[in-house]
């Protein structure tokens, strides 16, 4: 007798990339990926461990996290466990994590600098650091916590890794594959050009924009002239709004590669201020043009 056709056999869905996740600061960049990892079924479980319970207790609320844990939990438990603490708390979460780890847990990071970060892990994880990879993802916005994490934060962003020499390639493509799902573009690179780029396009915006807003607030008609103002400066200053925590840590961790940016927009700005006093209409036309031109190139091929 045969057994009746019980048809095709339903393939079994594919295993998610990482069984148990861990996320250590659950806010904007935190939050956000663990959104888009259970959005798109690439974690499991998700675990969030933290600096505050309110803050992990507002996370599960928002369905970000499934259950709030000690960092030593999260090392114990998780297959791959993401850093997004500000850089400065990097050494000392993960020297409290290194003896819970296990050996086949793939650590990572999302910070704003690269070489001080894998310095900090070095020391913190000794002869684990292969297990951490450095990332960072060129996403994010001036709100912060888990209430401003969104699931599609990451598409089509760019997240950039700085692997270690002892980093496993099978780990190297884990990392790249839980990024993509996130819907972000993955590329790699030393981290000294990585910190020596973002001082110029991330690091020196923020300096310049806090300095800005906080000479205009500091006026003493101050209120009259925000009354006053519009989407320039609304645009110019956006960013001022964001994180001191975090902001402080990434200065002084790009400490060096931000004094050299700001030398040569010191330089800069006194020929552009020369340009003015001379009332030297060409050459003030000429730089506005350069930055001009500039802009509207980069804006017709970044999509921002
Ligand atoms: N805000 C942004 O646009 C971007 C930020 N980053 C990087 O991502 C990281 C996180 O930034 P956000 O999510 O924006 O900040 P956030 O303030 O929204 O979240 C940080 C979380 O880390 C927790 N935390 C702080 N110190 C801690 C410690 N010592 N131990 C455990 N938890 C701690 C805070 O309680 C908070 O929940 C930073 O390293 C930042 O440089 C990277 C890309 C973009
Ligand atoms: O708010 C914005 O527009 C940003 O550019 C966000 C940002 C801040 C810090 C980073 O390290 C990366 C991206």
């Amino acid at each position: 007798m045969s057994a009746p056709d019980a048809g095709p056999v339903p393939a079994s869905p594919a295993p998610p990339l990482a069984g148990v996740l861990a996320v250590v600061g659950v806010g904007l960049i935190g939050g956000s990926f663990a959104a888009a990892m259970r959005q798109a079924g690439a974690a499991g479980t998700i675990l969030g461990a933290g600096r505050q319970p309110q803050t992990l207790a507002r996370a599960q609320r928002l369905g970000l996290i499934d259950e709030a844990v000690t960092l030593e939990e999260a090392a114990s438990r998780a297959d791959l466990i993401l850093l997004s603490v500000p850089v400065g708390a990097t050494g000392a979460v993960l020297a409290r994590m290194a003896p819970h780890l296990r050996s086949g847990t793939l650590l990572t990071d999302a910070g704003s600098t690269k070489a001080d970060v894998a310095r900090a892990a070095r020391q913190a994880l000794g002869d684990r650091i292969a297990q951490f990879i450095p990332g960072h993802p060129i996403a994010g916005a001036e709100a912060t916590g888990p209430e401003a994490a969104r699931n599609d934060l990451y598409q089509g962003r760019t997240v950039v890794l700085t692997p270690l020499p002892e980093n496993r390639e099978s780990d190297r493509l884990l990392l790249r594959r839980a990024w993509e799902a996130c819907g972000a573009h993955v590329v790699s690179m030393q981290p000294e050009a990585h910190d020596a780029a973002l001082a110029s396009v991330s690091h020196m915006p923020h300096f310049l924009a806090s300095v800005f807003m906080g000479q205009v607030a500091a006026a003493t008609d101050s209120g009259q002239r925000m009354a006053l103002a519009g989407t320039g400066f609304r645009d110019f200053t956006r960013i001022a709004a964001g994180s001191p925590e975090m902001w402080r840590d990434v200065f002084l961790a790009n400490r060096k590669a931000v004094l050299d940016e700001l030398a040569e927009f010191r330089e800069a700005l006194d020929r552009a201020e020369q340009s003015l006093r001379d009332e030297d209409g060409q050459s003030l036309y000429d730089f506005l043009e350069r930055a001009a031109l500039a802009r509207r190139f980069w804006g017709s091929r970044s999509r921002l």
